[in-house]
């Protein structure tokens, strides 16, 4: 029995998708974008998104006057809402420190964790303001407690991002003095939360949730002194807690475990007064004795997956459940999610299950997407409190479902097992890189300082009407494909007439780089709906990894032949690897991770070598998600490199000498993975690198990278053009940092989501500035 009254006891989820089941979110946010609403019509509309979702969530089971229902919206991103709260951006600038405007550059977008979300990096110096500046939360809060359409009233939790994550995820401001670390600023961060605290408890609110993902994270805290996370962590709680009138805290530790760092944090918060503690038991493991503190507290076992789709065990979490009082010491243990499940889509049962359109119905009962997953915290729960049998038809049906899913055709194909065991490590080695070198110099002839794009040029509102229409069945394959190949023309013809030296076929029939495979290649099922956010109003639908996977046929050949046909210069081919597939997938949980990349891997393989009997020159391996998916634990991270390496090899170690591999590596700092990036052993590395200003070029060439390298010299992700001189700089910066016979000239990163007038002026820029460099060496 529970030795205190348990928060949350029908179970709790830490976060719910933002983007609404239509992408209402991005709907609005781009319609107020391209000025067709006013900040009043936007507003409405978000209030309005709000509201359907934490009614949403009472009426999937949640308790609607306990705060068991989270309050986890963002108009944009939940960092950039934190920065707007402490007043570190102004909240009237709110869009454009996310996009950039005329007066200011955007804050820079990174990788959330080891996740496919992006958040904005909040810039802070000694001098930043940080105080209590926006009432977001409270308003939030305000406006579920009290309706004024007069609709029932919920009790929300509100979610911020807590002080020292948000902290440790800022990087310090341009001109602040060597040496200063935005946690240097963490009293001031904490007196501006306990004034929010304060607005929360004087609003009736029951409880807060404060997210703490960076005390799992060393890649977040490396750089910090022994002991230092713990004292910051203790210093912040002891005086939140503190704070008078507060709500209850939650404090909640996503995507990893809390106690396998240089601290046991999971000690250091025990220890503290707060509430309750989130932690993830997908990721991480629970206590194995009791944690002094913690019988003063409820633990918030995060059992279901808010990072796949798998339907879970419920058994099995059950069980687990049970156990977990005895085992932790905590004085209550209640259900939740182990993440936020922004990172799944809403509801499995918005697709079509009847086979009409290509998805294998067999996997409408195996999943279990973010409404889905609310209710199996609410069974769990229901199952802790009243036993198992007040679930046991439940259980009984995940069971079912999952015995299903284990003996279904095409979840083992004893071929593609069989080939992916008998790789050896002469598969993933090529010929020796000077041999290469010479042999791709001889058949490509380029100049020094060779000038190319990373793949994509923009997806016209054109290119994609085409495709929604196709998908359709309104316009006929004949038709569709007569359309891409006539955007693929016009591509090549721009490319010629810029003066580009290696080109591209512009990716047009690409719905998205990692979907576009998917749908080709067996063993994965795609969504026609399921969508995630990936950053703002950007989305993605995460293909299903289900089975064994194999490639039926070539998925980019007659592409790039096309292209080939149209110009004498080289054109790439185009892929994405094997880790980028797997990382923004929903990958199977029943086989060990390395063995699906080398399932992809081989798939790959063929492709490359279908591309070089098709008389491709030069193919392009992108791993934009390399560093997404290091392990968050250093411990975990050799492994995770060695086969993420090899799986890129495998893809491309069947290529000739002559067929000149490129890959293309974005939205990462590469500090952690520098070693990896040499491992791949590509003849030319291109990557994000401008808003950094060419920090990477030295950096690589210290760790004794000695091939191509194409530092991205023109940041896609800002809508501005750069001018030739901005351009020519950089340019100068990379080939003064390592042996110019080595620096391509090319972007960030793909041009899809740019425009054509500032994709066209930026490209001009940039041969100009390669020409003017060149000229110099
Ligand atoms: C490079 N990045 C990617 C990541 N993950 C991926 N899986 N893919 C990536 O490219 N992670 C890291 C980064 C994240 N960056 C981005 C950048 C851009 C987007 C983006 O623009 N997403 C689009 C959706 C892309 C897509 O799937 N397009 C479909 C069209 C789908 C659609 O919206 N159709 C409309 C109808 C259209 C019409 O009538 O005109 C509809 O269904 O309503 C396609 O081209 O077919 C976005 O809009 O959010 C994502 C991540
Ligand atoms: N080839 C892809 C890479 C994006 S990371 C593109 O150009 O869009
Ligand atoms: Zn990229």
């Amino acid at each position: 029995m529970p030795s205190i009254t348990p928060a949350f006891p029908g179970g709790t989820i830490l976060g719910y998708p933002r983007i609404g089941r239509r992408r209402e979110l991005k709907r609005a946010v781009e319609a107020h974008w391209a000025g067709r609403t006013t900040a009043a019509e936007l507003d409405e509309t978000l209030t309005a998104l709000r509201l359907a979702t934490v009614r949403r969530l009472v009426a999937l089971g949640l308790d609607p006057a306990d705060g068991s229902v989270p309050s986890s919206f963002s108009p944009y991103d939940h960092v950039l809402d934190a920065a707007v709260l402490l007043g570190v951006e102004p909240a009237d600038g709110y869009f454009a420190a996310a996009r950039g405007d005329a007066t200011r550059p955007p804050l820079e977008m990174t990788k959330w964790f080891d996740t496919n979300y992006h958040y904005l990096v909040p810039e802070i110096g000694p001098d930043t303001p940080i105080t209590y500046a926006d009432d977001a939360p409270v308003r939030w809060f305000a406006e579920a407690a009290r309706p004024a359409d007069g609709g029932t009233p919920v009790v929300t939790r509100p979610v911020v991002v807590g002080p020292v994550t948000f902290l440790l995820l800022a990087t310090a401001a341009a001109g602040a003095p060597d040496g200063f670390r935005p946690l240097d600023r963490l009293d001031d961060a904490v007196a501006a939360y306990g004034q929010l605290l304060a607005a929360l408890g004087a609003a009736g609110a029951p409880w807060v949730q404060l997210d703490e993902p960076a005390l799992v994270a060393d890649t977040v805290t490396a750089g910090l002194a022994p002991g230092e996370l713990a004292a910051a962590v203790r210093r912040t709680y002891t005086a939140l807690t503190g704070v008078p009138g507060r709500p209850s805290i939650l404090v909640a530790a996503p995507y990893g475990d809390l106690r396998t760092g240089r601290d046991d944090l999971l000690a250091v918060l025990a220890a503290t007064d707060v509430e309750a503690l989130a932690v993830d038991l997908v990721r991480g493991a629970p206590a194995d004795a009791p944690v002094a503190g913690l019988e003063t507290k409820t633990l918030v076992a995060g059992l279901v997956d808010g990072h796949n789709v798998w339907r879970a065990d419920l058994a099995a979490r059950l069980d687990q459940a049970a156990a977990l009082g005895a085992r932790t010491g905590a004085g209550a243990v209640t259900v939740a999610t182990s993440t936020s499940l922004l990172h799944v889509p809403h509801d499995v049962a918005d697709e079509t299950w009847d086979g009409t359109d290509g998805r294998d119905p067999r996997l409408a009962g195996w999943l279990a997407f973010a409404d889905q997953k609310v209710a199996e915290v609410v069974t769990l729960a229901r199952g802790l409190r009243d036993g198992a049998d007040a679930v046991a038809d439940r259980l009984a049906a995940a069971s079912a479902a999952l015995a299903d899913r284990a003996t279904a055709a095409g979840v083992v194909v004893p071929q593609v097992r069989a080939r992916a065991a008998a790789l050896d490590d002469a598969d993933a080695t090529r010929a020796p890189y000077a041999e290469r070198a010479a042999a791709q110099a001889a058949r490509l002839g380029l100049p020094p300082l060779p000038t190319t794009t990373i793949g994509s040029f923009p997806q016209t509102p054109q290119i994609r009407a085409a495709r929604a229409s196709w998908a359709q069945g309104t316009t006929t394959d004949a038709a569709y494909a007569d359309a891409m190949r006539a955007e693929v023309a016009h591509v090549i013809a721009l490319q010629e007439e810029l003066g580009l030296d290696v080109l591209v076929h512009g990716e047009p029939e690409r719905n998205d780089m990692v979907q576009y495979f998917a749908e080709q290649l067996d063993g994965f099922a795609v969504t026609a709906g399921g969508w995630v956010q990936s950053y703002g109003s950007r989305c993605v639908r995460p293909p299903i990894l289900w089975g064994d996977v194999s490639r039926p046929a070539p998925m980019t050949v007659a592409w790039t032949r096309y292209a080939q046909s149209l110009t004498s210069r080289p054109v790439k081919g185009m892929l994405t690897g094997p880790v980028t597939i797997l990382a923004w997938s929903f990958v199977r949980d029943d086989l060990p991770v390395a063995d699906v990349a080398s399932q992809v891997a081989l798939a790959l393989r063929d492709e490359v070598a279908d591309l070089e009997a098709a008389g491709t020159a030069v193919v392009q391996v992108d791993e934009p998600a390399l560093r997404e998916l290091l392990p968050l634990r250093t411990a975990d991270q050799p492994a995770y490199l060695a086969w993420s390496v090899r799986s890129f090899r495998v893809a491309t170690g069947g290529a000739a000498p002559d067929v000149q591999v490129h890959t293309h590596l974005c939205y990462s700092d590469f500090g952690d993975v520098i070693d990896a990036i040499d491992g791949l052993d590509a003849d030319v590395t291109s990557l994000e690198a401008a808003r950094s200003r060419m920090e990477i070029v030295p950096q690589l060439q210290q760790a004794g990278y000695a091939r191509g390298i194409g530092p991205g010299v023109w940041d896609i992700h800002s809508p501005r053009v750069p001018t030739t001189e901005a351009l020519t700089e950089l340019l100068t910066l990379a080939a003064g940092a390592v042996d110019p016979a080595l620096v391509w000239a090319n972007p960030d990163c793909g041009l899809k989501t740019r425009g054509y007038e500032e994709t066209t002026a930026s490209l001009r820029h940039l041969v100009a500035a390669a020409r003017a460099v060149r000229a110099t060496l």
